[in-house]
């Protein structure tokens, strides 16, 4: 059976309520049957002081994830890949009865640019960007906009994205919500240490049996 897929790749450190809302609101926008968390290994473009060992980051994200269609997954660290562009590839590869498409906040259009070769990644699987109150006058005036633009589908076709070939984006506006990690952070600046003694961040995290063998 072909599953439909949404990917939400983040730091997650921490996991908090809006990446929970907003992944359960776009599963519903889009028809997902699940989405998955690919917690980052490090994303290439923050700085490594202030991020939480893996294994806590890991930890949150399942413990916000629980009892939904949401699967938490340390895929990128398996693979030992960075880049979004490599994890897509990787996973259109491994699953080629799967249909992906690609979740990023509104706040992360402003630097897309400067992902590693972000127009293949684009042409690779379909991209939801979601809204992030606060962001919205960012991502209209993003170094990609005016490229993303000539590839935008309507809201109302949503459900439609299996259909698409990739270059395609949809814009979806869901209920705002602006916690951040950064807030959590200066509120808690410990809270990693609730999850310090989670050191099998391996186990449980795959999204499914089929997903383990392929990863041998
Ligand atoms: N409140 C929110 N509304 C919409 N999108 C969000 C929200 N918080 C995070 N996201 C999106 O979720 C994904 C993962 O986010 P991330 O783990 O970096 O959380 P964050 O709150 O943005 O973290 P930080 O404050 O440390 O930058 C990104 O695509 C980001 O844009
Ligand atoms: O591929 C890249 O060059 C790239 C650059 C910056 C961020 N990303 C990805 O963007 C996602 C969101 O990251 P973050 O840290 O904002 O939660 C996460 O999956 C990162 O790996 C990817």
């Amino acid at each position: 059976m072909t599953r439909r897929i949404g990917l939400l790749g983040g730091s997650f450190n921490p996991a908090h309520r809006a990446h929970r809302a907003m992944s359960l609101a776009a599963a519903d926008a889009l028809g997902l049957d699940e989405v998955w968390w690919l917690v980052s290994p490090g994303n290439p473009l923050k700085p490594k002081a202030g991020m939480a060992p893996y294994a806590a980051r890991i930890g949150s994200a399942r413990e916000m994830a629980r009892r939904s269609v949401i699967k938490v997954s340390d895929i990128e660290r398996r693979l030992g890949t960075v880049y979004t562009v490599d994890t897509l590839g990787a996973l259109v590869r491994r699953y080629p009865r799967d249909r992906f498409i690609w979740l990023m906040g509104e706040d992360t259009v402003a630097q897309f640019h400067q992902w590693k070769s972000w127009r293949r990644l684009a042409a690779t699987v379909p991209i939801a960007v979601l809204s992030r109150p606060g962001y919205e006058s960012q991502a209209r005036t993003a170094r990609v906009a005016s490229w993303l633009r000539r590839f935008v589908r309507p809201g109302s076709q949503a459900r439609d994205w299996t259909r698409w070939s990739a270059p395609a984006i949809v814009f979806l506006r869901l209920p705002p919500d602006r916690t951040s990690a950064t807030q959590l952070r200066a509120a808690d600046p410990f809270w990693h240490e609730r999850f310090a003694r989670n050191t099998d961040a391996g186990s449980g995290v795959i999204p499914s049996a089929d997903h383990r063998r392929n990863l041998g």
